[in-house]
């Protein structure tokens, strides 16, 4: 299969590895210090529990020549994804498909306008990475997997044949039958971390101790529910009553990719999430006022003010 990973960074460059040490066909389009790093030394995978070495990758940064795929996974950040899309289009020949494994809920549409409905299915990433130095990803953990499928809950021979790909790389992967859920319920979770570590600058194990923040934490998930409900997306009326339980078991100091790109300067995709509930939450007539809030004190940083 031959898949084209546009963003090779903590998502697109970890699972790009697995899929590449299981046979897969894979082209990384990178940019920059890390794209060098990866044409000279290839790409490691450091910090879980199987490190990986590739001694060698094919990585570009011009999609023209590495021609039409039949897979694309788009793991570029939210705010990088509008120059990514038109980038990419020679990647995309007559029988390409397209899965966005980015955070949010709105990243599916983009994929839909930008190449058509019937390229996209749908994806959720889970795994605690981020690019550690030029061509080397660090995982914190050992989370790591893979949720996609079609819209419409069909098995196509398409995305068979991506979970057998992923399979072979060791990828814990899974064909969802209602991935548009799973989509959403990982947004309940990260909008809930990542609101409450990036606003608290605490991690979340202090956040849940809390009974005050503790309150906000599932208060701002039941708003995101709130908005997927009228959406039309078949979320249970309390899960983020279960979701709190789930924030519950993960380790004390775990805080969220938002938290990090606050603390580093870096450009945020707050937009995208507590951004994204109050977008549609107006659209469906939901209030949110606390994602609001999430969203607006976060504001001034959303550009991010890179510290040397
Ligand atoms: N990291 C994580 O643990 C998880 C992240 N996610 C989500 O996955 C998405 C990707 O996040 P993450 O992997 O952390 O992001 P990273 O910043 O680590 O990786 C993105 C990479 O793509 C590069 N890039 C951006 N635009 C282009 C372009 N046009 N051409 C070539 N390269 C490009 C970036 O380069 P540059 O640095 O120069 O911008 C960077 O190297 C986000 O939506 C995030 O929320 C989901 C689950 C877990
Ligand atoms: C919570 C986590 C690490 C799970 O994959 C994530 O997606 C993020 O912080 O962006």
């Amino acid at each position: 299969m031959r898949i084209a990973i546009v963003g090779a960074g903590g998502v697109g460059g970890f699972f790009g590895a697995l899929l590449a040490r299981g046979g897969a066909d894979v082209t990384f389009v990178a940019r920059g210090a890390h794209l060098e790093a990866m044409r000279r030394d290839g790409l490691r995978i450091e910090g879980g529990a199987h490190p990986v070495h590739l001694p060698e990758v094919r990585a570009t940064d011009d999609p023209a020549e590495a021609g039409p795929a039949d897979l694309v996974m788009l793991c570029v950040k939210l705010w990088g994804v509008e120059a990514a899309l038109e980038q990419i289009r020679p990647l995309i020949g007559p029988d390409t498909t397209v899965v966005s494994f980015q955070n949010g809920v709105l990243k599916d549409d983009y994929l839909r306008d930008a190449f058509g409905a019937e390229r996209v299915i749908g994806g959720v990433a889970y795994v605690a990475t981020r690019i550690s130095r030029p061509g080397v990803i660090a995982q914190t953990g050992s989370l790591q997997r893979l949720v996609f499928g079609e819209f419409d809950g069909r098995v196509s021979a398409r995305v068979t044949a991506f979970h057998q790909a992923c399979v072979a790389g060791g990828i814990n992967a899974e064909v969802s039958p209602d991935i548009r859920r799973q989509i959403w319920q990982k947004f309940v979770f990260l909008t809930g971390l990542s609101a409450t570590t990036a606003t608290t600058r605490l991690p979340i194990g202090a956040v849940r101790e809390n009974p005050q923040t503790r309150a906000f934490l599932l208060d701002l998930m039941r708003e995101v529910v709130a908005v997927g409900r009228a959406s039309g997306v078949a979320l249970a009326e309390d899960y983020a009553r279960e979701c709190l339980k789930l924030v519950d078991d993960v380790a004390y100091d775990m805080t969220s990719s938002l938290f990090h790109d606050l603390d580093a300067g870096r450009p945020l995709e707050v937009r995208w999430l507590s951004g994204g509930v109050v977008e549609l939450g107006s659209r469906t007539g939901v209030g949110t006022p606390l994602n609001r809030a999430v969203a607006d004190i976060l504001a001034p940083h959303a550009d991010g003010h890179a510290r040397g």
